[in-house]
């Protein structure tokens, strides 16, 4: 069945959040989701209340109130009651909630920040989209506190949104407008933060009880509502949301290597990252020679990984790597590669190894690998990382798997070479493992994922 308004069964309305909508307070956001329009502002307050005095705790407070002619019919103002309503007071502690799970009050330090929502014009959900119009709101106060340095470390760990759905007629709906919402069998209010958990869930059945089937449907589409919320929240706050959620590259990943060993261990690494993962030969970038000039492994890789980045506009992953063998003074280090001359081949680089080393004596053949990777943005950031793998140098080759020197390489751990080892187990040890894992914990604290 249509819905009234002609959205699909999936569809939030249309949504607009305007940031500095009034002049004096610290955050001010204009949030309209359809017809519902909502001013949330939030005010930094210099105090706590009482039971958190001299705790160095901050505090967080929300307010909420329908304008009079906010409804269809005129609603009289809570001043002349002399008192709210049990539903606003409900709602008003819930958008309190909300917003206290995303902030680290003690970051906060001594203040109150006010939440002010008033319903300029209601048409459903105006709970929810109070939540996500005031951490909107409460960002943008904090982030102003952070820039003055009047705190030190920023408190909001997330983001926080919210979006109600239900059963109307049978049908599973995501954000529903009054006329819905006053026709629900099911209906509930999903507030979750960015990283997809939940904050808050409040559904009810009053109408008619709801199986657990009917339960996960409705989580399914809380969860898609709120990751469209929270596209707009970050793309309404800019630069500010980056701080939060890092910055946002893209899904495209390339790895700048020639050697098609790497290409596939680091690939074997990086496919839980949910990254789209390119390689040299798919972005095609002509006959590219980068010449390797650095003195060190982290700068050859930030070399390749800076040339590949300048031209495909894609986070680019490189990885510069070699043999440091002790007994020959950590040779041949940057240069593995090319140890037996300019084109060798693994065979022919061995081969050298092996007569350089001549008779020394087991115990003298102590070996790492080391990788460095090093991982530039498109807008030029970058940072390098450093992984190794402690082993000694065969007499002789040993085993088939792998590439380089591998086929010489002892593993202290396991005594025996990476050749002779399952690709599972080098892919789980080895030097390049050792820095994909360093790299994967900060590609995760920039990008957010
Ligand atoms: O897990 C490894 N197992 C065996 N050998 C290894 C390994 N990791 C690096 N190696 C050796 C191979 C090569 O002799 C040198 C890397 O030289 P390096 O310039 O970084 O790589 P590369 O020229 O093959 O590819 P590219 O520069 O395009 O990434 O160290
Ligand atoms: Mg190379």
């Amino acid at each position: 069945m249509a819905r009234i308004d002609g959205r699909e069964f999936d569809q939030i309305r249309d949504l607009k959040i305007t940031r500095n909508y009034t002049k004096y307070a610290e955050g001010s956001v204009f949030i309209e989701m359809g017809d519902t329009k909502i001013l949330c502002n939030a005010s930094i307050e210099d105090k706590v209340p009482p039971f958190l005095r001299n705790t160095g705790t901050g505090w967080i407070n929300a307010e909420y109130s329908m304008l009079p002619r906010s409804t269809q019919q005129r609603k009289i103002r809570d001043a002349s009651r002399g008192k709210i309503d049990g539903r606003s007071q409900e709602i008003q502690r819930l958008i309190g909630r909300a917003i206290r799970s995303v902030v680290d009050l003690d970051k906060l330090g001594e203040r109150t920040i006010w939440i002010d929502c008033d319903v300029i014009q209601a048409d459903g959900g105006t709970r929810t989209a109070s939540i996500t119009g005031a951490f909107v709101a409460v960002l943008d106060a904090i982030s102003k506190l952070h820039k003055e340095k009047a705190i030190k470390h920023m408190p909001v760990r997330n983001f926080v949104s919210a979006i109600s759905v239900g059963i109307v007629n049978g049908e599973y709906l995501l954000d529903l407008c009054y006329e819905e919402d006053s026709n629900a069998q099911v209906d509930m209010n999903i507030i979750m933060t960015d990283k997809g958990e939940f904050v808050e869930l409040q559904g009810t059945g009053e109408e008619c009880p709801f199986s657990r089937k009917d339960l996960e449907k409705l989580l399914e589409l809380g969860e898609k509502g709120n990751k469209m919320l929270l596209k707009a929240q970050r793309e309404a706050l800019g630069e500010i949301a980056d701080e939060i959620l890092g910055v946002d590259y893209g899904n495209d990943v390339v790895i700048a290597t020639g050697n098609a060993h790497k290409l596939e261990e680091i690939g074997d690494i990086l496919k839980d990252l949910d990254y789209n993962i390119y390689s040299l030969k798919d972005v095609d970038l002509g006959g590219l020679e980068i010449e390797e000039n650095g003195k060190t492994f982290e700068h050859n890789a930030l070399i390749k990984a800076r040339e590949v980045a300048k031209r495909t506009k894609m986070i680019t992953i490189a990885d510069d790597s070699g043999l440091e063998v002790d007994a020959i003074g950590k040779k041949p280090g940057i240069y593995s590669a090319r140890y037996a001359g300019e084109n060798a081949t693994d065979e022919e680089n061995r081969a050298k190894l092996l007569k350089s080393l001549g008779n020394t004596p087991m115990s003298q053949r102590g070996a790492r690998f080391v990788c460095c990777i090093a991982v530039v943005f498109p807008d030029g950031k970058e940072f390098v990382v450093r992984g190794t793998c402690e082993g000694t140098i065969g007499f002789e080759e040993k085993g088939s798997n792998g590439f380089g020197y591998d086929n010489l390489f002892i593993v202290n751990k396991y005594d025996k070479t990476f050749a002779e080892l399952p690709a599972t187990i080098k892919n789980a040890i080895s030097h390049r493992a050792n820095a994909l894992q360093l790299m994967k914990e900060e590609l995760s604290r920039r990008v957010g994922r």
